[in-house]
């Protein structure tokens, strides 16, 4: 995904690059202005151009004040003919303090609103990504730094107005100077090029220190959360887990520091450079003042103002150029944000695509082959699915059975679109799901995934996020829970289902696996899909509670539903109409469970080994 490309790409940048890429980024943060608060982004972008000019023209009165002042005449004189000229100051610095006023409202309305514009994009745009995208870690740096992009596109607001008006000063002073005298002008830039070359310096390493220390950052935050979240507790307090983790979090965050000191070393460094390079030029200015002087090529008040136009001249620059740069460190980081963005629309689920079949009869996996993304070309690992073909006929019971790691759960995955084959194809009645409109046939789907999102919300809102794009209604809602068999759960929350389930909140309630469970299979329910898959369905319930939960299933399948459903419990699966055992991503064996009991296979097998342990009069132990 090219990150060293882009620190290459950092290293090249120079101060000239940057002025190049200037307009670019203050059209950025103009755009991104535009379209949080237009109203506001045009207050603030009049009344900086506004505060600009009116600094212009305090700066050309002075020097009309000056020259007046220690022109000829009695001081009374004088200090009439200079009087325009200072009312004109007053009166243009109160129009600038009005200005200012404005710009700093508009500026702390358009702020948030910029930061939750760039927020929103970024959290849209991710949450429409692939699964597999999400999956890929390099995706998920790029997910990591950007994150920090909608805080620096707030940012740049500010510095984009403070560059605008610096500039404006710059010109001014700039003219100003050159009026005066041909010679001010370069030493003007030559005073002002030690700070650039600082601040740019000091920005670089800050940046790449901050890409090449993102991952480390990110593991220290997790370490320190899993001692304070509440599911990695128990263990860290039975296990004594606690000072291992401290242990690696002091060793991250001392490597982390070690970062921080070089940073602050180099800059200490650079900073002193600078004030000696700046020092020298300082002198050589007023050195050529002097000079000028003393050779008679230039009066006293026109000295006393090119003394003054250099100095707002010097920290117009100075500002320009602080700003400048800061708004490049911001920009690099919208620019990781905008590269997400880029990167998202790539790898985000097609919108669109054939329709499916209304009533489909089967479908069908014709030699499918998948493998999960390697972090390492080389690894010559087996694929997860390899050259699977089955069917899977609808409206019925299907089971999938294989021992740890055959491939069960990345085949319903696939099934319901979350991964593409990498080979072969995923037919519904014919048509290519590949090629097929992906939001539709997740609309189909139904799925109790092993690992099935506990939401920290509450029950009801548990259930129904199954469906959110459908109206909220107490009888679907009751019907789901009856179907999962979950109203005993329900009823023992101390505020059914309005109760939190988030027990780290005031007023929380935490459930038992068994419980989540059931409510996991209710919000299936509340789904509605066609094809309803359930991956292990029942490992958190008790036997009762099983039966019970199977009977369900069987149930909705009688109503013309598509079950899918994982177990290892095979006395499970007898009631189901086909049975696909795989084996190392390979399906080994399909039939009914009485033909596959029959057939003394692996299916027959693992049979034989479960019902085993229950008739057994001793326990046995097995050799190996
Ligand atoms: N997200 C993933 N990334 C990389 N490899 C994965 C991922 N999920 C599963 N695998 C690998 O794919 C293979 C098949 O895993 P899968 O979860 O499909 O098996 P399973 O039959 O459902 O296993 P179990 O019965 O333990 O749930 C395993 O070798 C597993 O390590």
């Amino acid at each position: 995904m090219g990150w060293s490309q882009h620190g290459n790409a950092f290293l090249e940048l120079d101060f000239r690059a940057m002025m190049t890429r200037l307009p670019g980024m203050l059209a950025s943060s103009l755009r991104l202005a535009r379209q949080a608060d237009a109203r506001a982004a045009r207050i603030v972008l009049a009344s900086q151009v506004g505060v600009g000019v009116a600094q212009a023209v305090s700066l050309l009165a002075v020097n009309s004040v000056l020259g007046r002042l220690i022109g000829t005449g009695t001081i009374e004189e004088r200090l009439r003919s200079a009087a325009p000229a200072l009312v004109t100051m007053a009166a243009v610095m109160f129009v600038a303090a009005l200005l200012r006023a404005a710009s700093t409202y508009a500026t702390g309305r358009l702020e948030p609103k910029v930061e939750r514009v760039a927020t929103e994009m970024y959290l849209e745009r991710a949450a429409a990504v692939e699964l597999a995208a999400i999956e890929d870690h390099a995706f998920h740096k790029l997910l990591d730094t950007a994150q920090y992009g909608a805080s620096s596109a707030r940012r740049m607001i500010s510095y984009g107005t403070r560059v605008v008006n610096a500039m404006i000063s710059l010109i001014t002073a700039a003219g100003v100077l050159t009026v005066l005298h041909p010679a001010l002008l370069p030493l003007l830039i030559t005073m002002t090029i030690p700070s650039a070359w600082g601040a740019l310096t000091n920005a670089r390493r800050r940046y790449e220190s901050f890409h090449t220390w993102v991952q480390h950052a990110r593991a220290g935050h997790l370490i320190s959360a899993l001692l304070t979240e509440p599911e990695a507790a128990p263990e860290i307090r039975v296990h004594g887990v606690g000072p291992f983790l401290l242990r690696h979090y002091r060793a991250m965050s001392e490597t982390a520091e070690a970062e921080q000191a070089r940073l602050a070393r180099l800059a200490a460094r650079t900073g002193l450079i600078a004030a000696a390079w700046t020092g020298l030029a300082t002198v050589a200015t007023y050195a050529t003042l002097g000079g000028l002087l003393l050779s008679g090529a230039m009066a006293l008040s026109v000295a006393g103002t090119a003394v003054i136009a250099i100095r707002s001249g010097s920290a117009s620059l100075n500002t320009l150029v602080l700003e400048i740069n800061a708004l490049h460190e911001e920009a690099l980081f919208v620019g990781d944000l905008e590269r997400l963005y880029v990167e998202a629309a790539d790898r985000a689920i097609p919108v669109g695509g054939d329709p499916l079949p209304d009533d489909p009869q089967e479908i069908r996996f014709e030699n499918v082959t998948f493998a999960y993304p390697s972090d390492h070309p080389d690894d010559a690992t087996r694929p997860a699915l390899d050259d699977v073909t089955l069917t899977l006929p609808l409206g019925r019971i299907v089971a999938l059975v294989g021992e740890n790691g055959s491939g069960k759960t990345t085949l319903v995955k696939l099934l319901a679109g979350l991964y593409q084959p990498d080979r072969g194809r995923i037919l519904w009645d014919g048509v290519d799901a590949a090629r097929a409109d992906r939001h539709r046939l997740a609309e189909r789907i139904a799925m109790v995934a092993q690992d099935f999102k506990r939401w920290p919300f509450t029950a009801k809102v548990n259930v129904a996020v199954g469906r959110s794009s459908a109206p909220l209604t107490d009888e679907r809602l009751a019907a789901s829970v009856t179907e999962a068999g979950a109203e005993e759960v329900v009823d023992d929350l101390p505020r059914g289902l309005d109760t939190l389930l988030a027990r780290n909140f005031s007023g929380g309630h935490e459930l038992s696996g068994g419980q989540w469970q059931r409510l996991g299979i209710a919000r299936a329910a509340y789904r509605r899909g066609r094809i309803l898959i359930v991956d292990e369905p029942t490992a958190a319930l008790d036997a009762r509670a099983e039966l019970e939960v199977f009977e369900k299933i069987r149930a909705l399948a009688g109503n013309g539903q598509t079950v899918v459903l994982i177990t290892h419990r095979l006395a499970s699966v007898r009631h189901a109409d086909l049975v696909h055992v795989l084996d190392q991503g390979r399906v080994v064996e399909s039939g009914t469970p009485d033909e596959l009991l029959a057939s003394g296979g692996v299916y027959a097998e693992l049979y034989a080994l479960q019902a085993d342990q229950f008739t057994a009069k001793l326990p046995v132990r097995k050799a190996g």
